[in-house]
Formats: structure tokens, sequence, C-alpha cells
């Protein structure tokens, strides 16, 4: 379990995060919404060890990782889905995933020299590794594309098969579903679920679309102004009048328009 208790985070004079206390369950998948402007995306950056808080305490499993940055975190199997970078484009999507893992002895010189067959060994079980993990996400027939020529959906697919390759516990995912067609949103959502069932990922994520919400998530956390305003069932958080208010001009009651 994760305890973010009392986070702040101030850019100047202003309080981006400003006071939020919330615990995220082992094994939830837990929505985290609000609108524009919330401190959603903020708040992620300070609990994954992108930006340091200003003040307050974030605990995982009774330990202090305030402020511990994103290579400890990932050690400790907390981790945040980035876009693929740019310049990995011109991988293949198996090769992108077979770059994961970190500290293969090939990267040393001195297996290089003297570990020929350990290195091709690795190399094998890091290749049945990725087929894996694109098998998974439905997604085999991408394996010889390169990242850069896989559409937006496939990207996310492919980052959340990233985090895969290791032995990850949690999960933030901001925003999957932008600018993804429904067909391939639902078959994320499909994934994060069998994810989260069968190899036990907690999530936490950060989303606009309800629908998506609404599939996978439960509980929903609203944030506004920087803080926790609601948390319960996304049909709690519709009815509750904080978070009407906090979206009145928004449109809460069209439901696709949540935090949009
Ligand atoms: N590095 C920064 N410097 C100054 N202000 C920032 C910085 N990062 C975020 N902010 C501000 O903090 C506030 C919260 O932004 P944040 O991106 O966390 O909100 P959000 O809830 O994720 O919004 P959205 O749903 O639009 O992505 C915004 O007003 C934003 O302009």
């Amino acid at each position: 379990m994760i305890v973010i208790e009392d986070v702040h985070k101030h850019f100047g004079g202003f309080h981006a995060v400003d006071g939020a206390t919330m615990r995220i369950e082992e094994r939830s998948i837990t929505g985290l919404i609000g609108p524009n402007g919330a401190g959603k995306t903020t708040l992620f950056n300070v609990i994954a060890g992108v930006l340091p808080p200003t003040s307050g305490r974030i605990t995982m499993a009774g330990e202090d990782i305030t402020g511990l940055p994103p290579h400890e975190l990932f050690h400790k199997g907390l981790l945040r889905t980035f876009q693929i970078a740019h310049e990995f484009g011109s991988m293949t999507c198996r090769e992108n995933l077979m770059m994961v893992p970190g500290g293969q002895s090939g990267e040393q010189l001195w297996n290089t020299w003297f570990g020929r067959k350990r290195i091709a060994d690795e190399e094998r079980a890091l290749r049945a590794k990725a087929d894996e993990v694109l098998e998974f996400l439905t997604i085999s027939h991408i394996a010889d594309l390169r990242a850069g020529e896989i559409s937006g959906g496939q990207k996310k697919l492919l980052e959340l098969g990233r985090t895969m390759m290791v032995d990850a516990r949690i999960v933030f995912l901001d925003e999957v579903g932008a600018g993804v067609n429904r067909t391939l949103l639902y078959t994320i959502a499909d994934a994060i679920k069998r994810l989260n069932q069968e190899r036990g990922y907690t999530f936490v994520v950060i989303e606009h679309d309800m629908d998506f919400i609404e599939k996978i998530c439960d509980p929903v956390i609203c944030m506004a102004e920087g803080k926790v305003l609601a948390e319960g069932t996304l049909d709690e958080i519709k009815a509750n009048e904080h978070v009407i208010e906090a979206y009145l001009g928004t449109g809460l009651k069209n439901k696709d328009k949540v935090g949009a």
C-alpha cells in the first residue's frame, strides 16, 4: 500500500499540489480524475521521484520513499510509464522491450571479452520474455515493426509492455486513453485488468475518459486545486456535490466530458 500524506509541491508561489492525502491500496486499480490543472500529473511526478516534493511524506508498504529518485523506485517495483523516446523509434518493438531491464552482462566490458555464451543465453531469454509480453498484450504482430511506425494506441501498449519486462508492482499511467481509438482503448483496459488480476499489479491511472475509468477503476479519487476532493466508486464520485461544483462549467452531467 502507498500512503501519501499531506504532500505539497510548489512552483514558486503557485501550489500545484496543496496538501494531498490519499492511500493507494495494494492490488487496486485506482483512478485519479479532476479538472484540468488539478495537480494530478504533478502529484504523479512527485510520487514517482521525477519531482521532489516541497513537503509531505510518501510511504510504500511502510517504507519511507519520499523523494527517492526514479531508478531507486524502479528497483522497488514502482514505475511510471513514459512515452517511447524519439531515439528509440528506429528500433523494433521487440528491441524496445529487450532494452528495459538494463544491467545485462553484455553491457560490461569484462563480460564482452569472456562471457560470450552467457550473453547469448541472456539475449535469448530476454527475447523470449519480450515475445511473451507482446503476446500477452495481443500485439505479437508488431514485434518487428519500428516503434516509430506504430499507432498511438499500440505505443501505449508497448509502454505498458515495458513495465512487464521488470517485476513491476505498482504502475502509474498518465492518460493512456489520449488520442487512442476505442478498440485499442479497450485492449489497453483489458490488459490492465488482466495484469491486475493475474499478476497482482497495482495501478494508479490518470484518465479523462470516463468510460475507461468506469470499465476498470475502483476506487476513484477526485482532485481539485491540488487537494483530494472525494474518493469512492465512480457513481459515488459523480453524485458528490463538491465534485460537481469543481467541474461546474465543464459539464459533469455529461459523463464523457468529466475532466475534459
Ligand atoms: N514545472 C511547472 N512549473 C510551474 N507550474 C507548473 C509546472 N508543472 C505544472 N504546473 C502547474 O501546476 C498546475 C497543475 O498541473 P498538473 O499538470 O499537475 O495538472 P493536471 O491535473 O495533471 O491537469 P491536466 O488534467 O490538464 O493534465 C497547473 O496549473 C500547471 O500549470
